[in-house]
């Protein structure tokens, strides 16, 4: 029954390289045999959705999408839903392989030159110090970017981040302005199930749920965080934005939804736009008079090749690499671009800098009284493989999280800043054996907390260490540069040791601090010392993947900012940057549903700009420049700022729009 491959209603194509070569030498054969199976399911393998490679694309496009990542994928989709315009999306990777919609092998395609970027910061003097001071960040090298190698987790931070943002010069993205767009892309399918229609919806193209399977000991730690007194909750993105929760994931059926599954399969079949894999864009072309954007250059098989945009240019190369293609053309601080030999288009000064990220401790305990016996074997395989459920369907203990107050955080514990990640019960690579030798060996299952500070005040910095687009950047996240990271991850650790010693967690399963875990930190034991969890985070940091702020967005009056408000970049014309670098400050969770929020309201400003303006002609142009560009008082009486207003009144304000046809109301 799972020996052959599906008779699918289009020819299945092996996809991507292959995952098993990501687990360990005696694991390679179960892996191999279970991944042909995974290959030749249809629901997975999906073959008639998938994107064609446009080898060769047209000389011109009206819209040229830089990346096809979280919130590349979304803006091509977006843009391609009116046939008049020609959308032309650049991805440097390939296409999604087929496994990687297995929830378990999230790491699979980590660490791989051809799905992951490999980049590394430089070494740091007070973080990863375990790693020599140079941290890992994974990021995903295909169609759906992120979002095809992340835990899947959706969390949106906490209402607060917006507000923030929005005080700060990003004027209209407070919460009660975003909210609309988190909920266009989201089809919560939990709704009722304690998750509240008044914060979630159904019908956009993301599907949101728990995954269909957690391990009994994720469920024994949310008892065990009520015991210390959290409240329950089933939803951090609800009401209750504090205390512990298996957390809805994007996902289906047993199976990931990246955006390159939920926005671009469903537009596959559009004649209006071509995707082209394998391309990694060298730079955006600039008239140097004009600073008009005239095209978008690109490598593809070793050959670069350019083509020209009629309208606008994208960014959407996620926090690494948008301000990395900036700088290649010749936007950015003026003096890196000379340091370099690029001729200066435009002196952006805060193209790069801002770099921020979340940080974290990694703590280790070991279950006792728990042996450790692989997830991953037969029996759970065919559990998959014929109905999309156990271990295979889920992340293990990565779908569980939790957010807390520290003493530091404010506004009366609305605005937690510590989240936790866990890890362990992973299914990611195994022989087909079901453990008995392990259960012979008395071996005992670890687990990990991550203790994560959720509103970081070191700032570091992203710049070239070379011309040559196919280098990586150079990334300085000066990891605790500011003692404030360091005083809250030690009140979160605390809270960790206290959860691991409750009575459900010490008498059912013996948790306890790992003995050789931070040996070389002194002052541990069974009353560790604060002076131990700052050695601890130190030496072995979580460094995270919620690198954001590198095209920061903010207002005209901003010096530092990269992009206005519309995500427009300053003294271009014709170019923005859509993805999680304009975040000016991290929201305080995870950090994918935020950039696929970006990538809608970022498709809405480009649609609405050039619907406008067909319709208007290119006094739309001036009025929406003197709009964002903080008009004064006088301008807003002249005929174009009345027009404008006119034109909104007209039902030209589709954001507004969405809230009163969705009676949408701030919480
Ligand atoms: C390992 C990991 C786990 C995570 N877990 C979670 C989680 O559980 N929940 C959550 O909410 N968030 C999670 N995140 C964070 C979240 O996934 C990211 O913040 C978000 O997806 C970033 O979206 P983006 O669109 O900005 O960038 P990306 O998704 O990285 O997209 C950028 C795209 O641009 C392409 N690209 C880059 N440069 C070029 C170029 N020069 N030419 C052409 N194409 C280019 C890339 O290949 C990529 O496809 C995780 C991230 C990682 C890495």
């Amino acid at each position: 029954m799972i020996r052959a491959a599906e008779a699918c209603a289009c020819p299945i194509q092996e996809i991507g390289p292959a995952m098993a070569g990501s687990c360990p030498g005696q694991f390679f054969l179960f892996m191999s045999i279970l991944e042909s199976f995974l290959n030749g399911r249809c629901d997975l393998a999906d073959p008639c959705k998938r994107v064609t490679d446009t080898q060769d694309p047209d000389a011109s496009y009206d819209f040229v999408v830089v990346g096809g990542g979280t919130s590349g994928a979304v803006v091509a989709a977006r843009l391609s839903e009116n046939p008049q315009w020609k959308v032309l999306l650049l991805e440097a990777g390939g296409d999604e392989p087929t496994p990687s919609a297995v929830p378990a092998f999230v790491t699979a395609y980590w660490g791989r030159q051809d799905t992951d970027w490999l980049y590394k910061t430089v070494p740091q003097k007070k973080a990863c110090l375990s790693k020599g001071g140079a941290c890992s960040w994974p990021r995903g090298k295909f169609l759906g970017g992120c979002s095809v190698i992340n835990g899947m987790m959706y969390m949106r931070g906490n209402p607060s981040d917006y507000d923030s943002w929005a005080v700060n010069g990003a004027d209209g993205w407070s919460w009660f302005e975003v909210l609309p767009y988190f909920l266009r892309s989201e089809n919560n399918k939990e709704l009722g199930a304690g998750v509240s229609s008044q914060h979630h919806t159904a019908g956009g193209p993301i599907p949101v749920q728990r995954f269909r399977y957690a391990p009994r000991f994720a469920h024994d730690v949310v008892s065990a965080s009520i015991e210390l007194g959290y409240p329950p909750t089933s939803d951090l993105n609800g009401d209750t934005n504090t205390g512990f929760t298996i957390a809805q994931a994007m996902n289906d059926e047993g199976s990931r939804y990246s955006t390159a599954r939920a926005f671009l399969r469903p537009a596959s079949q559009r004649k209006n736009l071509h995707i082209t894999l394998n391309a990694l864009v060298s730079r955006v072309i600039i008239d140097p008079t004009s600073k008009r954007v005239t095209g978008v250059e690109y490598i593809k098989n070793g050959k670069t090749k350019s083509v020209a945009v009629l309208k606008e240019a994208v960014l959407s190369g996620g926090s690494l690499n948008s301000p990395q293609i900036l700088l290649l053309s010749g936007v950015g601080p003026k003096e890196t671009l000379e340091k370099f030999n690029i001729p200066v288009i435009k002196d952006l000064p805060g193209v790069g800098q801002n770099l921020h990220n979340h940080v974290g401790v990694n703590l280790q305990f070991t279950l006792n009284k728990e042996p450790e016996v692989p997830e991953l074997n037969w029996s759970t395989a065919i559990e998959y493989l014929l109905n999309r459920q156990g271990v295979l369907s889920s992340t293990g203990m990565s779908q569980l999280t939790g957010k807390v107050n520290s003493r530091f955080a404010s506004s009366g514990g609305r605005n937690p800043d510590i989240q936790y990640f866990f890890g362990g019960y992973y299914a990611s690579c195994g022989d087909g054996s079901v453990g008995d030798e392990a259960l012979k060996s008395n071996k005992r299952r670890s687990v990990s907390i991550s203790v994560v500070a959720l509103q970081p005040r070191s700032r570091g910095y992203l710049t070239l260490q070379s011309a040559d687009p196919t280098q990586p950047p150079l990334m300085e996240p000066n990891y605790f540069y500011d003692d404030h990271e360091l005083k809250v991850l030690i009140d979160g650790a605390k809270i960790a040791y206290r959860l691991a010693n409750t009575t459900i967690l010490r008498e059912k399963y013996g948790m306890a601090p790992t003995n050789d875990h931070g040996r070389e930190c002194p002052g541990g034991g069974p009353n560790p010392t604060d002076e131990y969890f700052k050695c601890l985070a130190m030496l072995h940091t979580a460094p995270e993947n919620h690198q954001v702020g590198t095209c920061k967005m903010g207002s005209h009056k901003d010096p530092m900012a990269v992009v206005d408000p519309q995500l427009r970049v300053f003294g271009i014309e014709g170019l923005r940057v859509v993805d999680s670098s304009i975040m000016p400050q991290v929201p305080s969770g995870n950090t994918a549903a935020p950039a696929v929020m970006i990538g809608e309201r970022g498709a809405e400003f480009i649609i609405t700009r050039h619907q406008l303006k067909s319709r208007f002609g290119s006094s739309y142009d001036d009025v929406q420049n003197h709009h964002s560009e903080g008009a004064n008082e006088d301008k807003k009486q002249d005929g174009r700022w009345k027009g404008w207003k006119q034109w909104q009144n007209q039902g030209y304000y589709p954001h507004q729009d969405w809230h009163a046809k969705n009676n949408v109301h701030h919480r």
